[in-house]
């Protein structure tokens, strides 16, 4: 199946990743052949620990698989890390981090930890990173055909519409600043990565930028994703993740495809976003709950 509808190179030539786009047998034997290692960023702090396992175990059938992979656990409670049982050639690493009175500051302070732990122990251990959101679960494959010097994955919800429209930081005071008619694509947070040496410099970069908005009490609107997409701006991706690669949940999912028209274009669904409870996952030291942001707060999913 070929899909003549989307765009499959960025305009700095980039190929973007769709199902169609690569043949998964070759590429397999060839990232086999330089017997690669793929180190598996994940945060769980605080509630977010209660994703852990519908995390692992979906990784498990559709992470890499036949490749060597590493997970790396960042958590406060390391007890608390469920022990699930991983097919040859994988392993767990569990790294403790403190933890932060606001969520915000708990997802922003993920690029200091990458960082830091990238060229600490990361570059001994694995080729490539894949740094993602915990609050995900795998659907279908997600494979060797991702892995690139530094790649971005496109945002869902700003697939296909006009760059004046992507949520970037607009306070020119802060270093995450885009001015309205730049921009190439908006991607998310939840799922980027590349080789130790470029997800180092993002992270190092990314982190440096937050420290001094925070200096200048600025804080961009999207935190850490709208340093990203600065960062991708000026250090273009040599890949690109299409939306195939960062879906929202099932129903959900049905409802944004047919209201962005990606129903048509995304043949696989293969990582999607649990819709959470945000009462319960969010319900922290000083965070003030917002309309959005309703729930029983005793459950770490959502109801609806
Ligand atoms: C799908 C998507 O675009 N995700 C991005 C989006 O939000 P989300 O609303 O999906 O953010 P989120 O609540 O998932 O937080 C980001 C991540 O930080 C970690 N975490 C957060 C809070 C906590 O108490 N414990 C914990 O472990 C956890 O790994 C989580 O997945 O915006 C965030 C910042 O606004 C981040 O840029 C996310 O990557
Ligand atoms: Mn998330």
């Amino acid at each position: 199946d070929t899909q003549p509808d989307v765009p499959v190179l960025t305009p700095w030539l980039a190929p973007i990743v769709w199902e169609g786009t690569f043949n998964i047998d070759l590429l397999d034997e060839h990232f086999q052949s330089q017997n690669v290692t793929i180190g598996l960023t994940v945060f769980a702090v605080k509630r977010y620990i209660c994703y852990l396992t519908m995390f692992l175990q979906t990784a498990e059938i559709h992470f890499m698989v036949g490749h060597r992979v590493n997970y790396y656990v960042f958590t406060d409670q390391p007890d608390n890390v469920p022990r699930i049982l991983l097919q040859k050639g994988r392993q767990m690493v569990i790294l403790k981090v403190q933890s932060y009175a606001r969520w915000q500051d708990i997802s922003m302070r993920r690029m200091e930890t990458i960082s830091i732990f990238s060229q600490e122990r990361f570059h001994r251990e694995v080729n490539y990173l894949v740094c993602v959101d915990v609050d995900m679960k795998f659907r279908d494959h997600v494979g060797v055909e991702i892995l690139s010097s530094l790649f971005g994955t496109l945002h869902p919800g700003y697939y296909a519409i006009g760059k004046q429209f992507f949520p970037y930081e607009r306070n020119p005071q802060s270093q995450a600043s885009i001015l309205e008619n730049e921009g190439d694509f908006y991607y998310t947070a939840a799922f980027f990565g590349g080789s130790v040496p470029e997800v180092y410099r993002l992270t190092k970069a990314c982190h440096q930028a937050i420290m001094m908005d925070q200096a200048n009490h600025i804080e961009a609107v999207w935190h850490d994703e709208s340093h990203l997409n600065k960062y991708l701006l000026y250090h273009k991706p040599t890949k690109v993740l299409s939306p195939e690669y960062m879906c929202h949940t099932a129903e959900e999912c049905i409802w944004f495809q047919n209201k962005r028209g990606l129903s048509t274009i995304v043949k696989r669904v293969r990582f999607v976003t649990l819709q959470k409870n945000m009462s319960y996952i969010r319900t922290d030291e000083g965070s003030a709950q917002t309309g959005s942001e309703k729930g029983n707060g005793s459950q770490p999913y959502s109801s609806s």
